[in-house]
């Protein structure tokens, strides 16, 4: 499917706000090492320009978890798809999000990382969709709090597609 996207953040305020994000990461964890743990496939171009801006040491790591499949709503099944490859015991690990919605995927993959006994877990999350949240969870960094829109762009799909755009935009006509 092909159709007019509206663009709700462009670019240059991405870039700014994500900058702001890695900078405060940067001071929370002075004289720490961050281990960063991104989401797939969602989470890839926010991990990737944040980590920019992290000026800790940074290791990393992919996760991918599975709870929307092609569809535009959750269906509260989650799984994962593929798991660490390494041990996140004693590590301060921020897990990189491209968007929270219902919240069942991050409730659940903290339940899981934390039975892992990292030494902190954190939440950073480029985009925040409070009105959809089923399932409460406490989020530490957050970039843009949105309304209830299907977005897309800058690692977040519709039906697998556009997740290149360097933005994030909404298809006119889709809620
Ligand atoms: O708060 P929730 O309602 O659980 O929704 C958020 C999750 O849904 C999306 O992942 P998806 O399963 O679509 O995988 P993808 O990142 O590969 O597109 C998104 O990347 C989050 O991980
Ligand atoms: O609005 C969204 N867009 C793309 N993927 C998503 N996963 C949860 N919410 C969304």
């Amino acid at each position: 499917m092909t159709g007019e996207i509206q663009v709700l953040i462009s670019q240059e305020e991405l870039s700014q706000r994500i900058k702001e994000l890695g900078e405060k990461i940067s001071a929370d964890y002075a004289g720490k090492e961050v281990h960063l743990i991104c989401v797939l496939k969602g989470g890839v171009m926010f991990m990737s320009d944040l980590s920019k801006y992290i000026s800790v040491p940074v290791t990393m790591d992919f996760m991918a978890v599975s709870s929307y499949g092609n569809e535009t709503s959750s269906s509260g099944i989650v799984k994962i798809v593929k798991d660490l490859d390494e041990s996140i015991e004693s590590e301060d690990v921020i897990i990189v999000e491209d968007i929270i919605d219902s919240g069942r995927t991050l409730s659940y993959l903290l339940q899981i990382l934390k039975d892992r006994k990292p030494e902190s877990i954190k939440i950073c999350t480029l985009l925040d969709k409070p009105d959809r949240r089923i399932v409460d969870v406490e989020v530490d960094y957050v970039g843009f709090e949105i309304p209830d829109y299907y977005v897309l762009g800058f690692g977040l799909d519709f039906e697998q597609k556009y997740r290149n755009l360097p933005y994030i935009g909404k298809l006119v006509g889709i809620e």
